[in-house]
């Protein structure tokens, strides 16, 4: 049973209603007068619902950081039996320290079919990180690859908020705030300790997964580009309230400091029938990202395409950025107009949503979607030899790159990887050679 209740609310094409604006204080009843008015605790909460907090920072962080919401669900969540250990499959956590940190550029072809029956927590792969779960610092990198929906089962994760970035096939996210749909070229946000339940919308779905155990993702500053621009704050979609009121069993598996933890509850905790708040999953459109460049020369650093933000305690230095390479012209002026050669103090993953990557050349064997790179601190990269040379000698005439839909999760520590990770068949060898035969030119 389920229903939508929020005068915000609004339809998209998909038919599925959302409450739009980053960081908003937003609210939802499923079931018209299941929100108190004017206290969020009343003696007994309407409908005879239990009233529940959920923090997402500290109580006494400053009001612009606070996260929280207020959920009003037929149980408590706190009427949970035991939990017990059960396997972790593919899905590692920091610190990494079964692997030896590599400063060699990597790259990966998209992860193998899985076994039939495979759902989104069981495919999930986790190529590294770095950092510590139980400092909440640092990330982790995991691509997923399923062909099932979770049925009778639902996540969390204690550890950190997830960013979910569909490569292909579509999802739909059953969480305790409602529904979101995310397709390729949207990017879903579930916060941490949320609990939901992933649904393939077509036979299989793969794609990759930020999961950010710092401080949660928000918009960057805009700086001197002003009050508008990059992502958004109204293109950030949160659900709308919609309850699941089912008896029966149903698995509730938690990421807690690194391990899997499983209990089975005798109802869905997705019972939230109403709820108010700032702390909320959300989706976003990466087609929406309005792309600001260079119109004079030069090719701008990568900051410039941030979606999102994890900051650290340092102004400026993220524990993670989400930086997507969308559509746009290219106008540089005598300028080498691809990604430039650079050695990086940051750490960066990249992966492929569509199409190609302007510094890098596409197909098979090379970057393809599905497929990610990982260049980690201070190790030389940039465009390969058949990008320099097409782009050294290419005519500077207005240039739209539209072929492709590529991201980036850049982070402050080296990523080390997981064993799987490093021992991958589909691991490519050779990865230096793209850089190799570029020529000397220097004369005097
Ligand atoms: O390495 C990459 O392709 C990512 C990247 C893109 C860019 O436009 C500038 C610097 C950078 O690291
Ligand atoms: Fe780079």
């Amino acid at each position: 049973m389920s229903g939508t209740g929020n005068e915000q609310a609004r339809k998209t094409a998909e038919g599925l209603a959302y409450s739009a604006g980053f960081g908003n204080e937003h609210s939802s009843e499923a079931v018209p007068g299941a929100l108190p008015e004017g206290r969020n605790s009343p003696q007994r909460a309407p409908l005879g619902l239990y009233a529940e907090q959920l923090s997402g920072t500290a109580f006494t962080e400053p009001r612009h950081s606070n996260r929280r919401s207020w959920l009003y669900r037929i149980r408590p969540s706190a009427a949970h039996p035991q939990f017990t250990r059960t396997g972790n499959g593919h899905l590692a956590s920091a610190p990494f320290t079964d692997a030896v940190p590599d400063p060699n550029r990597l790259r990966w072809n998209p992860l193998p079919e899985p076994p039939a029956g495979t759902d989104f927590l069981a495919g999930l792969w986790t190529l590294g990180g770095n950092g510590d779960v139980t400092q909440r610092t640092g990330m982790a990198v995991h691509l997923y690859a399923a062909n099932a929906s979770m049925t009778d089962r639902v996540f969390s994760d204690s550890d950190g908020e997830l960013l979910i970035v569909p490569e292909s096939g579509g999802l739909l996210l059953r969480t305790e705030f409602g529904l979101l749909r995310a397709e390729p070229g949207h990017v879903a946000l579930i916060p941490r300790g949320v609990r939901f339940r992933v649904e393939l919308l077509g036979p299989t779905a793969r794609g990759y997964v930020c999961e950010n155990y710092g401080q949660p993702f928000v918009l960057p500053e805009l700086g001197p580009i002003g009050a508008n621009g990059l992502a958004n704050a109204r293109d950030f979609l949160a659900p709308v309230a919609a309850y699941e009121d089912t008896e029966g069993p149903v698995e509730v598996v938690n990421k807690f400091c690194g391990n899997l933890w499983t209990a089975t509850y005798d109802h869905s905790p997705l019972d939230v029938v109403a709820w108010h708040g700032n702390l909320v999953p959300y989706v976003y459109d990466l087609r929406r990202f309005n792309v600001i460049g260079s119109i004079s020369y030069d090719h701008p650093d990568p900051s410039v395409f941030t979606v999102l933000t994890s900051p650290s305690d340092t102004p400026g230095l993220a524990g993670v950025d989400f930086v997507v390479f969308a559509p746009r012209w290219l106008v540089g002026e005598d300028t080498f107009r691809p990604p430039y050669f650079h050695r990086n103090v940051m750490s960066e993953y990249m992966g492929l949503i569509e199409g190609a990557y302007d510094a890098k050349t596409a197909g098979e064997g090379g970057f393809v979607p599905g497929g990610g790179s990982l260049h980690n601190m201070m190790s030389a990269h940039g465009p390969d030899r058949e990008t320099f040379e097409r782009a050294s000698a290419a005519e500077l005439k207005p240039q739209k790159v539209d072929d492709g839909l590529a991201f980036m999760f850049e982070t402050r520590w080296p990523v080390t990887l997981t064993p799987h990770a490093a021992g991958a068949d589909h691991l490519q060898t050779g990865y230096d050679g793209v850089w190799q035969g570029l020529q000397r030119h220097f004369r005097r």
